[in-house]
Order: C-alpha cells, then structure tokens, then sequence
C-alpha cells in the first residue's frame, strides 16, 4: 500500500506578530526545540507558539487515519498544513495526487490552488455552509471552479445528495436543515469533486450524541464504497477508535503513538495514553483476533482442541484446521456463521472472524449463550468464552491481558 500522505519530521510554529525581528525569534525557538525545551518555555522566550513538533506519519491510501488529542494539543495544526492552511516551518509533507507527489513544504501558489481544488477537501466542525443557497447549490459550491457544464454538474451533485440521503431536499435552504444534515450536506460537497484526500476537522462535534453516532456509522458505511483517504480530527477517544483504522494520539504538538485502535487500548506506549484508555468503551474498539484464546495452546492427547467454558467443548479439526465436528461435554453440538442482522439460534456455537467488534461478539454469545470461535479464513484460530469476554470489558482484564502478551513477547 502507498501513502496518501506523509510527514516528516515536521515542525510548525506560529511566530504571532510579523515583525522585523520574527525571523530571528522563529530561529531561536527552532534551536530551542531542539534542546528538549517545552512548549511554555518556548512561548516565554520567545513569544513563538509551537503548534505541532517533529511530527513524522505515513498516511496510507484509503484508510480513516484519525488525530485524537485533547484541545491545543496540535490535531488541527497539522490538519491544516495538508491543504496549505498552516505552513510549515521545518520538515516535510508529501501529498499524492494521482501519479504525482506534491512536497506541501513550500508550493507555488497555483500549485496550491490546484491541489485544493482537485486533490484535498475539508469538511468543518460548523459545517460552513452558505445559508441563502439551497442545499444543491451549497454542493455544486465544490465544483464551481471546475467550470462544468451545468447538466453534468447537476448530474454529479445530486449522485451525491443521493448517497447522503439528501436529495429530496436539494431545493431546500440550508438554514432549514437540521444539524446533522448540514454536516451531510458539508460532506457530500467535500466529496463531489472526488478527492484524493478527506480532511475532516471534529465533524461531528457540535451535533448532539445520537446524531453523532448516526452520522459516524454513516461515515464508515460511505468509507466502504468510497475508499477514501480520510484523516479525521477528533478530541474523543471512543470516536477514533470506532471509526480509525489508525489513530495518531497527540500531546502539546507532538505525535506520542500511532497503532490500530487495539493497539492503543491493548499497549498504549505512555501513561498518558493509558489514562485515557482507561476511559473508553472497549466494545467498539477491541476485535476478535485480540480477545480470543488461541488455539494452538489448546490441544489435547485426544488429538481435539479443548475449551472450557463452563462446559468442555472439544473442537475437531480437519487438516487444514476447519472444524468438522465440535462437542460438548461429550456430545455432539451445532455450529454457525453469523450472518448480519440474522438472530443467532439458541445452543449453536458462532463462528466469526479476527475482524467482529467485542460489541458482535457479547451479542452472538447473548443469543447463543455459547462462547464463541474465531475463524481465518475458514481455519479455526481461537476460541472467546466467558473469562476473554470479561477480560476485554475491564481494565483490570486488560492490563493482564497486557501483562501476558509481554510476558510472552
Ligand atoms: N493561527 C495560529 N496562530 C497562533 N497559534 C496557533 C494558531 N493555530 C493554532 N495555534 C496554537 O497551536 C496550538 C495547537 O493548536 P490546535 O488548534 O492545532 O490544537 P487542537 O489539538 O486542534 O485543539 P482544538 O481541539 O482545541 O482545536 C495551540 O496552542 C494553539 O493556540
């Protein structure tokens, strides 16, 4: 996979005044960052405030990378700097367009132009909208400087109030829409004129939970047949992890750990990102190939893999490692594959993959009351009973969890 974006070692700082002397206050503080000295010292010497330091990330093509921070810790500054908004005092960004690879470090204006009308959209916290336009012509906003045809326009900008469930409301002000669909209507006009890159600054900050959460599963369920880069701003930790494929965690300017959402919960690298771990909801954020308990560590002189979950359930495996025969307490018993929004029979042990969410797994094991088993490609890898459930729901199970997978690393 090739980046969509990358970093490196890049610094941004705002020198507050332009004056005569902004020069040598920006050189001095650059010198002063790379002594070790703090953010506060920094502003105290030199009235220059660091926005983000030596940040270094890859941001693959079509992934959600998410900038999760609490407030001033530098997320939107480094958001900004991918369409030119904030510029970048040291260090590199490169931004694939197409075939070509644009160093953001200091574009040309037309080249800056260019990639942002082509290359990079945003979508706001406060949607920005322009009230007195109907909602289709907020959308074509996108593509007025494209200089299409109007027929071809209309055509490209209802396709996309379609996929955001907004095209009977096209000729509607957007001063009559609710919130969320304004943000629905920012997000299919970052998405008309088909970026390569999304960027996306607490988009759902000011909508109310429920929307919230409507609008993020809309996002993700858009993502599957958009396959777009999208880097998301978020001070919310439940947020990323539901929505990020990665997740960079920020602290007074400076990245402190990138990993997948698991990564994060299951071994945040500070204690800074384990205090906020201890926060969030594990049921969106940690999967099955995290949870399970593999397994290799499971076989038996019989020959069958033996789990015990109150009950002992013995797994017979074929040679390639797909279940053929499962049993418990000695007798035989049936298996399934969840199937969404299919109600699991009663007494039939699910088979799910490394992929399904704590939040699938809890509801398969409430509607079988059978644990779980976990399958790689039709191999049988790993088994989620009682105890790896309990584990993945408390702290104190996740910091054992933790413990284990160091102990044997
Ligand atoms: N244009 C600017 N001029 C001066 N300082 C700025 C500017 N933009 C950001 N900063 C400073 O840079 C630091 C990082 O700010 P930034 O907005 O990136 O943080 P953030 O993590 O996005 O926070 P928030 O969630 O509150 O937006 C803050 O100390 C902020 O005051």
């Amino acid at each position: 996979m090739s980046f969509a974006a990358k970093f490196e070692a890049v610094d941004i700082l705002f020198p507050g005044s332009a004056d005569r002397g902004a020069r040598g206050r920006m050189t001095m503080a650059l010198a002063e960052l790379d002594a070790g000295k703090t953010r506060n010292d920094i502003i105290g010497s030199t009235g220059i405030v660091v926005g983000a330091a030596d940040v270094n990330l890859e941001v693959e093509q079509g992934e959600i990378f998410v900038l999760m921070g609490l407030s001033g810790s530098g997320k939107t500054t480094v958001l900004r700097a991918l369409n030119g908004l904030n510029t970048i005092s040291r260090g590199r960004i490169t931004i694939r367009h197409g075939d070509e690879l644009v160093d953001m470090s200091n574009p040309p204006p037309a080249t800056l132009r260019r990639l942002r009308n082509q290359a990079v959209s945003m979508v706001f916290q406060q949607f920005a909208l322009l009230p007195w336009r109907t909602v289709r012509r907020n959308v074509e906003l996108g593509l007025e400087l494209r200089k299409m045809k109007p027929a071809e326009m209309r055509a490209s900008v209802d396709q996309w109030l379609d996929r955001v469930g907004l095209l009977q409301w096209a000729d509607k002000h957007a001063s009559e829409l609710s919130g969320g669909m304004q943000q629905r209507v920012g997000l299919a006009r970052a998405l008309v004129t088909n970026p390569d890159i999304l960027l996306m600054d607490e988009p759902f900050s000011a909508l109310d939970p429920l929307i919230r959460n409507k609008l993020q599963d809309e996002l993700l369920q858009l993502q599957r047949t958009v396959q777009k880069t999208i880097i998301f701003v978020t001070h919310d930790l439940d947020e990323a992890l539901k929505i990020g494929n990665r997740i960079a965690i920020m602290k007074d300017g400076r990245v402190i750990q990138v990993g997948k959402p698991e990564d994060i919960v299951l071994r945040p690298a500070t204690d800074y990102v384990a205090e906020f771990v201890a926060h969030m909801n594990p049921l969106t954020a940690i999967r099955a190939a995290s949870l399970m308990r593999p397994i290799g560590a499971l076989r038996a002189p019989d020959g069958a893999h033996h789990f015990n979950d109150n009950q002992d359930y013995a797994l017979h495996l074929d040679n390639s490692g797909q279940l053929i025969a499962l049993h418990r307490d000695g007798a035989a018993a049936p298996f399934h594959q969840p199937q969404p929004g299919v109600r699991c029979p009663q007494g039939s042990t699910g088979i799910v993959t490394g992929q399904h969410l704590l939040k699938d797994i809890v509801e398969i094991r409430q509607q079988t009351t059978r644990p779980v088993l976990v399958a790689d490609n039709g191999r049988i890898v790993g088994c989620i009973g009682t105890t790896e459930i309990l584990d993945a729901l408390t702290q104190a199970g996740r910091a054992d969890y933790r413990d284990n997978t160091a102990a044997t690393n």
